[in-house]
């Protein structure tokens, strides 16, 4: 186990009745480092986030984060999750704060939307955003108890090529800003490839290949080698 892991994962299994989705997963994760599990459909990838967000209970094994064993959601985990989960009739501010009227939730909600270049949004309401800026507010609401464990579960699935690109960028400056520990799921090896420190691929149940990513690197050639070795081994019979 290695000193200034965060998260260990030992020995973990999970079922769904007789239905074996993930057995046997046994990693670390260092603090401040940037994990994307990639992997097919049904693979078991969100499962094992929401073990880690305590979201759900492992059939055996054990989860520890921060020191203490996931029993449920706790302070130090925030997930972002592919649909914004915005209250509709709230304000983005008190969506983030919500509609908390203490000075210092309420301008954590400001200096929060400013760092995702929504300063001049806070009195709008969700149906007034884009789809990348409703992402953005989920963003900053999932920063405002300044979790030490960022889990982003395909949160830039349903955005278009160019929104997603920005929002890429976006998390990889506020993750290094903020020094959070970060787990993506995505489809897109490359995205995962690009953004990640490791590149975690799940088949069969369980963590099969874990590679270095190129975080921080504008090496496109690296990249796409990172990012074709992951697909080469998640297509592999
Ligand atoms: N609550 C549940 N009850 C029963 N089966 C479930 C439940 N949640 C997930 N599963 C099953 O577990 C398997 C893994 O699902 P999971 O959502 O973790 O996969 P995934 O890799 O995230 O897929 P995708 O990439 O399509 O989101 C699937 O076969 C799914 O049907």
């Amino acid at each position: 186990m290695a000193d200034n892991s965060i998260v260990h994962i030992k020995n973990v299994t999970k079922k769904y009745d007789d239905k074996l989705v993930l057995h046997d997963i046994n990693f670390d994760i260092a603090q401040g480092d940037f994990i994307a599990f990639v992997g097919e459909s049904g693979g078991g990838k969100s499962t094992l986030l929401r073990l880690i967000a305590g979201l759900e209970l492992p059939t055996s094994g054990e989860i520890v984060v921060n020191g203490e064993a996931v029993q449920g959601l706790s302070q130090a985990t925030r997930v972002m999750f592919q649909d914004d989960r915005l209250l509709p009739w709230m304000t983005v501010l008190d969506n983030l704060s919500f509609q908390s009227r203490d000075k210092k939730d309420r301008e954590r909600a400001q200096e929060l939307l400013d760092l995702v270049q929504l300063h001049d949004f806070a009195n709008h309401f969700p149906n007034q955003l884009s789809g990348g800026q409703k992402q953005r507010v989920a963003l900053a609401r999932a920063l405002m108890s300044s979790p030490q464990l960022l889990l982003l579960d395909e949160p830039l699935g349903a955005l278009d090529a160019l929104t997603r690109i920005r929002m890429q960028e976006l998390i990889a400056s506020i993750v290094d800003r903020e020094q959070l520990t970060t787990i993506l799921i995505t489809h897109d090896v490359r995205e995962a490839a690009k953004m990640a420190d490791y590149v975690v691929a799940i088949k069969h149940g369980t963590t099969g290949l874990k590679v270095a990513g190129q975080r921080g690197s504008d090496d496109e050639v690296a990249m796409m080698q990172v990012a074709n070795q992951v697909q080469d081994f998640i297509l592999a019979d």
